[in-house]
């Protein structure tokens, strides 16, 4: 809810960045947690091809490499990182303006883009999604079965360097069961709207006058 009433002051939104191993439920988690909310989901822009069944322009806006460097001078991204290969970036743009309406964000990256952010702003509230092992995430991107075997293992290599960096993040999440995992980002999501630095002494002073 970002509607205005007099017990509910207007705040910002909430900028919170999904980070963690690909692989690990990132995406399968979000969309769970999402689901009937009214949150900005931002959709990065991406040099990878689509996988089948990948929407353009709702999971990712695919782009080619000069047009990947063109969107960094033009439009400008709140972080980019280089991924297996490929290219990905969060579109600076929409951002801004979500949050100042007062709608929460949501960013799902990798881990380096996730330390961009960390740098550039101080409100973004960064979520590590841990897997149970690495039996475990390798097991699901088997599943999965979008990446070749050696892309697979090029992903789990990362994954390792990705995990120790884990404790420079605000919070953990353990992605075992699901419906934990999905409780937990609820949780997050509720305990940081709950933080007083969020209203402004504008949206105090309305309660006082209401
Ligand atoms: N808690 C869980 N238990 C078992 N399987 C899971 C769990 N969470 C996700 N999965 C499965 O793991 C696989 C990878 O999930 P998903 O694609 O959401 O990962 P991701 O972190 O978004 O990956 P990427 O970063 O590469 O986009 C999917 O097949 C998904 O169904
Ligand atoms: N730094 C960024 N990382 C991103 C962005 N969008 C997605 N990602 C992450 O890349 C890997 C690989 O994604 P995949 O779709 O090819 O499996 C994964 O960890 C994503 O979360 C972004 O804009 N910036």
């Amino acid at each position: 809810m970002t509607e205005e009433t007099p017990h509910q002051p207007r705040r910002r939104g909430l900028l919170i960045v999904m980070t963690g191993a690909s692989g690990v439920g990132k995406g399968t988690l979000r969309e769970l947690w999402l689901a009937e909310q009214d949150v900005f989901y931002s959709v990065s822009w991406t040099t990878r091809p689509p996988r089948k069944g990948e929407r353009p322009g709702q999971d990712y806006h695919f782009v080619d490499a000069t047009r990947f460097l063109e969107g960094m001078g033009q439009e400008g991204f709140l972080e980019h990182a280089e991924f297996a290969g490929n290219h990905y970036g969060t579109p600076r743009g929409p951002i801004e303006a979500a949050l100042a309406s007062g709608q929460d964000v949501v960013l799902e990256i990798e881990v380096k883009g996730a330390m961009q952010v960390r740098q550039s702003t101080d409100e973004a509230i960064l979520v590590f999604i841990m897997p149970p092992s690495m039996s475990e995430l390798r097991r699901r991107l088997e599943g999965r079965a979008t990446e070749n075997p050696e892309q697979i293992e090029r992903r789990l290599t990362r994954a390792r360097e990705e995990i120790l960096e884990a404790h420079a993040f605000d919070y953990v999440v353990m992605n075992e069961d699901l419906t934990r995992a999905v409780a937990d980002m609820h949780a997050i999501q509720r305990a940081e709207r709950s933080r007083s630095e969020r209203l402004s002494p504008e949206a105090l002073g309305g309660i006082v006058d209401s």
